[in-house]
């Protein structure tokens, strides 16, 4: 699913106008159906309760003020509208139409105009992707005095006062803080990125059928990805495979008292179907895999060389880093390693030694690395969510190498420039050993002979998935832990397969 910038889904507006064609208020009466059905489908709707409206100047609160019209016929509706000297012509007509229905349009002259009651429903139409500057003056009063609400607070297409692309130079206390955002068409990029986020609450999408030309041939470079394209990626095993074309895979690390994370990464791998997975890994882990994990063949890295390693074993990819440690001999297995040309995954202490030793130059085309926000920051500096963003996109650009930043929408940089969202996954998965998880289905596909991209698409939704059938069966997201997902692996190529054509 595509992803599109403030400006790309003004034209598809502009576009849809032009070429369906329809007058621009009855694409607002389409907007507004598709709105109310999606709301009335959702936990939040509940006839019972009164619907209090608040409409800004532009199209934003022509929809707020059409979506009035609508719900008058199941709830106690109030409108209130923010004063302004050029309300937009759709606007406009529908302060007409929500009048001529009965409706009492309230205007605000301070936030203490608006009344509720505990149940209120607060429908917020302030302003849309037409917010051109951040909130100020009364508009910001009235954003901060909902937040201080308990109030149930749903969105109109963007919680008001959020740009849809950046907000880097945005107050974060003058944007709406919603329960549930029905959005137009399209996710928002502010929706899949900190700190604005969890500022939309749940996220519905109210397919509004914008031109199917205009979609299709619209250029962009951000994507969410969706169950049906990554099933397109997922090749079906053989029946005639044996375990040698299955994939011959390494894992390095597990050192000192971190054997744990190892383990998790072997086990990770084997489930994902890897055919032959060596571990080199610290004396603890050597004695424990045999017993944790009998399908894995362990080498004690103070006994072996890496480089004879290598040539022995002959592995398709490997990966290096859960459990590794930050010491100088890590450090110095990582600096051989660095320099082959065999497809690796980099996770964890990797990481940390990158950062320390600034080898991030010496990252190219064979490397996959997967860094949480702390790893990211230290590999690639501390700035606005934005200005990161850009900063790893550039960095991945430039060096070739394929980046997993990890967490809620997890994203996949390629060295195409393009960037993928994954939506898979839930809050139980913030548990130790989960990263070391997502190593281990990595490395599993790499060796399988997935390109890094499409590893990279495949492991982090189908490990998203082994989170949310995790969660399902022991029922709060507390309670899950980084081997449940390995459990459920097989469970969610399940899921996956049921798409695939
Ligand atoms: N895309 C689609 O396909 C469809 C879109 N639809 C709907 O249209 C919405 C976009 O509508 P929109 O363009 O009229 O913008 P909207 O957000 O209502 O506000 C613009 C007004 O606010 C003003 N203003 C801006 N910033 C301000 C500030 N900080 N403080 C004060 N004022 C500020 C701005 O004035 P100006 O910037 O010129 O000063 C202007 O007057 C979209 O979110 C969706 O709900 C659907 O109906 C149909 C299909
Ligand atoms: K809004």
């Amino acid at each position: 699913m595509k992803i599109l910038s403030a400006e790309q889904i003004r034209e598809a507006d502009q576009y849809t106008i032009e070429n369906e064609p329809i007058a621009s208020i009855d694409l607002m009466e389409r907007a507004v159906h598709e709105w109310v059905m999606e709301y009335v489908q959702s936990p939040y709707f509940d006839y019972h309760k009164p619907v209090v409206i608040l409409c800004g100047p532009g199209n934003n609160g022509g929809d707020g003020l059409g979506i009035a019209r609508s719900l008058k016929n199941f709830h106690k509706v109030a409108v209130y509208l923010l004063p302004s000297e050029k309300y937009s012509e759709d606007n406009l007509i529908n302060q007409h139409r929500a009048r001529e229905k009965g409706i009492e349009i309230i205007p605000i002259q301070k936030p203490e105009d608006i009344r509720v009651t505990s149940d209120t429903i607060i429908v917020d139409a302030l302003y849309g992707s037409g917010l051109s500057r951040p909130l100020e003056g009364l508009a910001a009063d009235v954003v901060r005095f909902i937040n201080h609400l308990s109030n149930k607070k749903i969105s109109v297409d963007i919680p008001s006062g959020m740009f849809a692309d950046d907000n880097d130079h945005n107050n974060i206390e003058t944007i709406v803080a919603a329960d549930l955002t029905i959005t137009f068409q399209f996710p928002k990029l502010s929706f899949l990125m900190m700190p604005t986020g969890p500022l939309a609450g749940e996220l519905r999408i109210a397919d509004i059928k914008l031109h199917h030309e205009f979609l299709r041939s619209v250029q962009t470079n951000h994507y969410l990805l969706e169950k049906k394209e990554v099933a397109k990626v997922y090749q079906p095993r053989n029946t005639w495979i044996h375990k040698g074309q299955a994939g011959r895979a390494l894992l390095v690390g597990g050192i000192g008292h971190t054997s744990g994370a190892a383990i998790l990464s072997a086990t990770a791998a084997l489930r994902a179907g890897v055919g032959l997975l060596y571990v080199a890994c610290g004396s603890r882990a050597t004695q424990a895999l045999p017993f944790a994990r009998p399908e894995a063949i362990s080498f004690d890295l103070n006994e072996v060389n890496i480089n004879d390693l290598i040539s022995a074993v002959e592995p398709d990819a490997i990966a290096i880093g859960p459990g590794l440690g930050t010491s100088s001999a890590a450090a110095e297995l990582l600096d051989q390693m660095l320099e082959f040309e065999i497809p690796t995954v980099l996770d964890a202490d990797a990481l940390n030694l990158i950062a320390q030793h600034h080898w991030q130059k010496r990252l190219g085309k064979q490397h996959l690395i997967t860094p949480h926000p702390g790893e990211a920051a230290r590999l690639f500096g501390n700035s606005k969510q934005m200005e990161f963003h850009r900063t790893l996109r550039a960095f991945v650009q430039s060096s070739g190498c394929t980046v997993v930043y990890k967490g809620k929408y997890s994203r996949i940089y390629t060295p195409e420039g393009n960037v993928y969202f994954n939506p898979t996954g839930n809050a139980g998965m913030a548990t130790a050993g989960s990263g070391d998880v997502l190593t281990g289905i990595l490395l599993a596909l790499i060796a399988g002979g997935y390109s890094l991209e499409k590893a990279a698409k495949l492991g982090v939704y189908l490990h998203g998935l082994s989170g949310d059938i995790a969660l399902k069966s022991r029922g709060s997201e507390e309670a899950v832990l980084a081997s449940d997902l390995c459990e459920k692996l097989g469970n969610a190529f399940e899921e996956l397969k049921k798409d695939v054509e």
